[in-house]
């Protein structure tokens, strides 16, 4: 069976973090592990608090799994600290680790903040250039690029300037601002490629960014090239958005149950 691991936050409501990592591997038929960054007391309207993990829990966490069910892909999500950004990156160049897709989470979609300011230097510097690929929305590529995103002609610039500054491949998501939930590849040596989604109508997008990067990781995991595990990933978060689940008081939950499975679609 193949395996991959989440390295990210818990989030008490089961939407995003973690438990939505593990749900979207075990319906793309992969064996999940998770290592915990922090645990998160929130639900659909919003975070009330944070406990991060210690470093040295943290690299424990990492040794138990690498030294054991070697993980054939990683992601990586919500990491607050600079000390914790720092573990990571280590165990994952010490143990070679390969299939790495970060997200790199800095505020959830109630809003609330989820990594602190200077630990967002640390994971330019340290996690992202480790990434194969790294799947920012448009607020976190205008931190990473240092320029405003208005239009696809601007995504399409932002992700050339983090893929040149940081060496890895950029999936910049247009879910979130844009109209058109349309998200694009940039790779070196490809540059475009565009992945078009029509927008589907569902306030509930809890966990959208956690469970995207958790399907690319999956496919990934399965031998997927990368353009292929980010279609076959689209396919799968349209799924749960269209399941239209609708649970709590604010931006809700998606439906894993119910996702169509990527690999059967093909459009
Ligand atoms: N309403 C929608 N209809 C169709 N696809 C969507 C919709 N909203 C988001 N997506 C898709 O979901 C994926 C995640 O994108 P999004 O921009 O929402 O991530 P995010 O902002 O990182 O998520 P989060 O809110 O969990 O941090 C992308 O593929 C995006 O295109
Ligand atoms: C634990 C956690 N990670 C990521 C997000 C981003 O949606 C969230 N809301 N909670």
């Amino acid at each position: 069976m193949y395996t991959a691991l989440t390295i990210a936050g818990s989030d008490s409501s089961g939407g995003a973090g973690i438990q939505a990592d593990i749900k979207t591997m075990t319906a793309n038929g992969v064996y999940a592990m998770s290592a915990i960054t922090a645990l998160t007391a929130q639900n659909t309207t919003g975070v009330t608090s944070i406990m991060e993990a210690t470093p040295q829990f943290l690299a424990e966490e990492l040794d138990c799994i690498f030294t054991d069910i070697y993980p054939d892909a990683i992601k990586t999500g919500m990491v607050s600290s600079s000390e914790l950004i720092e573990v990571i990156a280590d165990k994952l160049t010490g143990y070679q680790a390969k299939n790495i897709v970060v997200d790199p989470v800095m505020v959830a979609t109630s809003g609330a903040r989820l990594i602190s300011e200077d630990a967002i230097s640390t994971l330019k510097s340290k996690l992202l250039p480790l990434a194969k690929v790294i799947t920012p929305n448009i607020p976190e590529a205008e931190v990473l690029s240092e320029m405003q995103i208005k239009s696809e002609a601007d995504m399409e610039k932002a992700a050339e300037i983090i893929c040149n500054r940081l060496g890895c491949s950029v999936l910049l998501k247009g879910g979130h601002q844009l109209n058109d939930a349309n998200d694009l590849l940039w790779q070196k040596n490809e540059q475009a490629t565009w992945f078009m989604g029509k927008r589907i109508d569902n306030p509930n997008t809890h966990g959208t960014g956690c469970t995207l990067s958790s399907a690319i990781a999956s496919n990934l995991a399965k031998g997927y090239d990368l353009k292929t595990s980010v279609k076959y990933a689209k396919n799968y978060i349209s799924g749960a958005l269209a399941a239209g689940l609708n649970l709590g008081k604010g931006s809700g939950p998606m439906n894993h149950a119910f996702a169509i499975k990527g690999e059967y679609i093909d459009e």
